[in-house]
């Protein structure tokens, strides 16, 4: 089955390092040192009773006297000039109107932190006033690194009574690191300027903590008019009803039966389609807060990894050339290179699209340093070279109009060699493709075919022109066989998630549609601002992206842009549980993929399944054993190899050719003795997860392993072979894929299903729109491709309606919100509505026939019921 006939299969190594990374280096400009003086009206700031320097801001320790502070709290906005962050009150300070609100005002996630949380974040802050005012001093660390010699406090407070918080781990680390770099520092620069560099440090210490992102809750000023107007609307619903009923017509019964019934299923789709608009929200992310945590200098970079999913079918209708510069653009993302791995899929099996990706690699090894050095965007050739922009304006470089010029001749050159690999696949030969090196392209049958791999670039293969590595690139092409479902998209994702597992393993994955680039090349680092926040990270299925359009008339005549859902509607959900997943442009937590429920508090995930009240989850089985959980994932791997020849007896009739003894299992069983009891029940727990996840050990083993990574001690060879085993067609089989896990079958919009299916087991997801538009698709600007796509659409949505997935019942007692169902309700019933809008437009033509009238002639006050409703439709669309 499997086949690795391909010429010149190149395997990426796994080897990780980190590059020292240049382009991100915008430090914020310094605070004034003075920490005494009120930033606000220039006065001295006073001490407190107990003699310690006045703090207005716990959170950023912006220094504001206490007349401003209270100035600020009774008559301003009542929050941090620096920060925003709502002040709290101090003691001794007068009660203001709204102190009650305090537990409430950080953000909706708040009520969900553990409690332990909230404290942490008390505690951070004693710190982060330690370093405003100067006394922030490693070497007055306890050498434990537990407590701060309370000699500096400032804060109000005493350490000694905090140490808790000083056993997080990451934090102690930090703070380790830090001591060793300022160290180091010390030795470099003895004679100038120590004391600045470390007030430097101090400065960009506090201000890495700043939270990461903010919620900018729209003015209600301008939220509350529509407000108004929905309920005002609503009554007048309700009084045109009673007139409607009240007044039934009699000599045209069914007629105005009809009628009265369309109009409820207006009234109520109405209310579907309004009521999650209720609570919009908008959010800010800082991308320089993002680097100084996590890319500081001399440090090892800790931004998360992401595998980038690129899906394609038909190299007619998609063009290769779109497709590679989708490709292009991922390459050359503002993100570690070694933590950035694209995949793209092909379900057509198509050897154009082979020889385009090898073509693209090979440019993107010129291209990829370009855009880098000269800060391009966007990174798609296409796009950027059809800008209409001055170019020149803000280049300094005197280099960059000389290079960008013999750049664009390359993009030109290379677009003609994609054109003649287009018009040679023009006409398939007799005998079928026949590759480079003479061997048959296995592909000749789309329908049925061997799975295919292939990598390119990466650490192990082709550097780019300027020495540096490249992201790796691979092209799959899962195996199709007749009499095997392949469920589309979804099965195409699914067959991504399990390869990038075992090859890379990133805990988070964007999702692109090959005719979506990115069009901002911060995109991936604007999702991390959320994913990577130590709180809200953990419980987020998803960052969403809206869906941005390139080449839609001025007039948007096929209404591709959908400006009401992506910059209304999505806004409004993403203040209930989160956006809805639209297929394309959404950054994924690989743990929510899996199936497991967001954690609660201190534990770990757990697995239950959702479709039935929590009583049941029992039947479930696959919910994790406490003792396998803090193995590492090395362990684990290793006890599932030990058991492999056990596999047999367990009744499967799994056998895999060739693969051989893949991890050496002498090394990887050591530390294992002693654990009999944790073999026992990972045995058990082994055979739940090969029914969830299928038979592969390697992936079940990345499973396990939480922040991403390989497991130790594989070798990229027999992980391709492995990679060449999950994507064959049977391997879903008996498993889970598709009905609880990964990307969910049953219906063409695919998308709607799989958010669903996350969001009801309590995950949130967020809406991310950054200024300049993270993705940029191209929409189809014929009327037949825009009316098949709709079509589509709503056959998706009644597929899920008539599925055991409908938002009407599916679900129940799990953590839903119900606005969110509601939301989820809309997007599902929405094409029922075209057989009462039907029915109502030919009532009157019914009634001009027929002679009968269904509305008796009304009287002036009835007559403005009539009016109101559609002039409040028309303010309320
Ligand atoms: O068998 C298939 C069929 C489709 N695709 C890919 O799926 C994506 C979307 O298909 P397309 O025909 O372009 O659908 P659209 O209606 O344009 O896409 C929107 O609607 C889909 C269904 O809701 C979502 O999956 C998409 O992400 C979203 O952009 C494309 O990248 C295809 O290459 C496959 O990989 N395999
Ligand atoms: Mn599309
Ligand atoms: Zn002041
Ligand atoms: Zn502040």
């Amino acid at each position: 089955m499997a086949s690795n006939s391909m010429a010149g299969l190149i395997t990426g190594s796994n080897s990780h390092f980190s590059r020292d990374s240049d382009e991100h280096q915008t430090p914020p400009t310094r605070q004034a040192s003075s920490k005494t003086t009120c930033r606000v009206c220039g006065d001295e700031i006073g001490y407190k009773e107990n003699g310690e320097l006045f703090v207005a801001c716990h959170v950023c320790g912006f220094p504001v006297c206490r007349p401003c502070y209270e100035y600020e709290r009774s008559e301003g906005n009542q929050s941090c000039p620096q920060c925003n962050t709502r002040y709290k009150r101090h003691k001794g300070c007068p009660r203001v109107a709204g102190d009650e609100e305090d537990n409430f005002d950080a953000d909706d996630f708040d009520d969900e932190f553990p409690v332990k949380n909230h404290r942490e974040d008390l505690d951070r802050n004693h710190d982060v006033n330690h370093v405003e005012n100067g006394d922030y001093n490693p070497e007055k660390l306890h050498p434990n690194g537990q407590a701060f010699s309370s000699a500096g406090s400032v804060a109000g407070k005493d350490f000694e009574g905090d140490k808790e918080f000083y056993s997080n781990a990451e934090w102690q680390e930090r703070v380790e690191k830090w001591k060793v770099r300022q160290e180091k520092r010390g030795l470099l620069n003895k004679e100038d300027g120590k004391e600045d560099q470390g007030e430097e440090d101090d400065y960009l210490l506090a201000e890495a903590r700043q939270p990461l992102w903010r919620k900018v809750p729209i003015s209600s000023s301008l939220i509350n008019p529509y407000r108004i107007v929905i309920v005002m609307r609503l009554v007048i619903l309700c009084f045109f009803f009673r007139f409607r009923i009240l007044t039934p017509a009699n000599d045209a019964y069914p007629l105005w039966l009809i009628s009265v019934i369309c109009e409820i299923w207006f009234a109520l789709s109405w209310i579907l389609d309004q009521f999650p608009k209720w609570f919009p929200i908008t959010r800010e992310t800082y991308l320089d807060r993002l680097s100084l945590r996590f890319e500081r200098e001399g440090e090892t970079n800790e931004l998360a990894p992401v595998d980038f999913f690129v899906s394609t079918v038909d190299p007619l209708k998609e063009p290769p050339i779109i497709t590679a510069n989708t490709v292009l653009s991922i390459l050359s993302v503002d993100y570690p290179v070694d933590k950035v791995s694209c995949y793209v899929s092909d379900d057509g099996a198509s050897m154009l699209l082979f020889d385009s990706l090898a073509e693209t690699a090979e440019f993107a090894r010129r291209w990829v340093p370009f855009c880098k050095k000269y800060n391009i965007e966007p990174r798609a050739p296409e796009f950027y070279f059809s800008q209409k922009i001055d170019y020149l304006k803000d280049k300094v470089q005197p280099t960059f109009v000389k290079e960008r010029r013999a750049m664009k001749r390359e993009y030109e050159e290379f677009k003609v060699k994609i054109n003649s690999l287009v018009a040679k696949a023009q006409k398939k030969p007799e005998e079928g493709w026949v590759m480079q090196d003479g061997t048959p392209w296995p592909g000749n049958n789309t329908r049925d075919h061997p799975g295919m791999i292939q990598v390119y670039l990466g650490s192990a293969g082709a550097l780019d022109v300027e020495g540096k590595e490249l992201p790796k690139l691979v092209y799959i092409s899962r195996e199709k066989r007749p009499g095997y479902p392949h469920h589309k998209k979804a099965g195409a994702m699914n067959a991504l998630v399990r390869v990038s597992a075992v090859l890379t393993n990133a805990p988070f994955m964007l999702n692109l549609d090959c005719d979506h680039y990115v069009n901002n090349s911060k995109a991936v680092r604007e999702a991390m601002c959320f994913l990577m926040d130590p709180n809200l990270g953990k419980k987020l299925c998803y960052v969403q992206f809206p869906q941005r359009f390139d080449g839609i008339d001025r007039h948007d005549r096929y209404a591709n842009r959908n400006t009401v859902f992506f910059d209304i509607n999505m806004k409004g959900l993403d203040g209930i549980q989160g956006p809805v997943y639209v297929g394309t442009g959404t950054v994924f937590n690989r743990q929510a993929l899996y199936g497991y429920d967001p954690p609660v508090s201190e534990k770990r995930p757990k697995m239950t399944c959702d479709c039935w009240p929590s009583w049941c989850c029992c039947c479930c089985g696959g919910s994790r054993k406490s003792k396998s959980k803090k193995k590492s994932g090395k362990g684990l791997f290793s006890v599932f190899s030990k058991n492999k020849n056990k596999k047999k007896m367990m009744g499967k009739d799994y056998v895999r050719k060739g693969s051989g003894s893949m991890f050496d299992l002498e090394e990887i069983e050591e530390g294992l003795e002693g654990y009999e009891d944790l073999e026992k029940s990972s045995l058990m727990s082994q055979k739940s997860f090969e029914k969830r996840f299928g038979q592969s050990p390697v992936f079940i083993a990345s499973t396990l392993m939480e922040n991403g990574g390989l497991p130790e001690g594989t070798n990229s060879q027999s992980l391709v072979k492995e990679a060449i085993h999950v994507i064959s067609c049977g391997y879903e089989e008996k498993t889970e894929w598709g009905k609880e896990i990964g990307w969910i079958y049953g219906s063409v919009t695919e998308d709607i299903l799989t958010g669903f299916k996350m969001h009801c087991r309590g995950w949130k997801s967020v809406y991310c729109m950054p200024k300049r538009p993270a993705f940029k698709g191209s929409a189809p600007i014929n009327l037949s491709d825009r009316l098949h796509q709709v079509l589509r659409w709503a056959l998706g949505s009644v597929e899920i309606f008539l599925s055991r997935h409908c938002p009407l019942w599916y679900g129940y007692g799990g953590k839903l919100k119900y606005l969110q169902r509601m939301a989820y309700t809309n997007t599902i019933v929405y094409p029922w509505t075209s057989i009462p809008l039907l029915a109502y437009c030919t009532i009157p033509a019914v009634c001009l026939l027929t002679g009968k009238f269904i509305i008796p002639t009304v009287s002036t006050t009835q007559h403005n019921y009539f009016l109101s409703s559609p002039l409040f439709h028309i303010m309320t669309l």
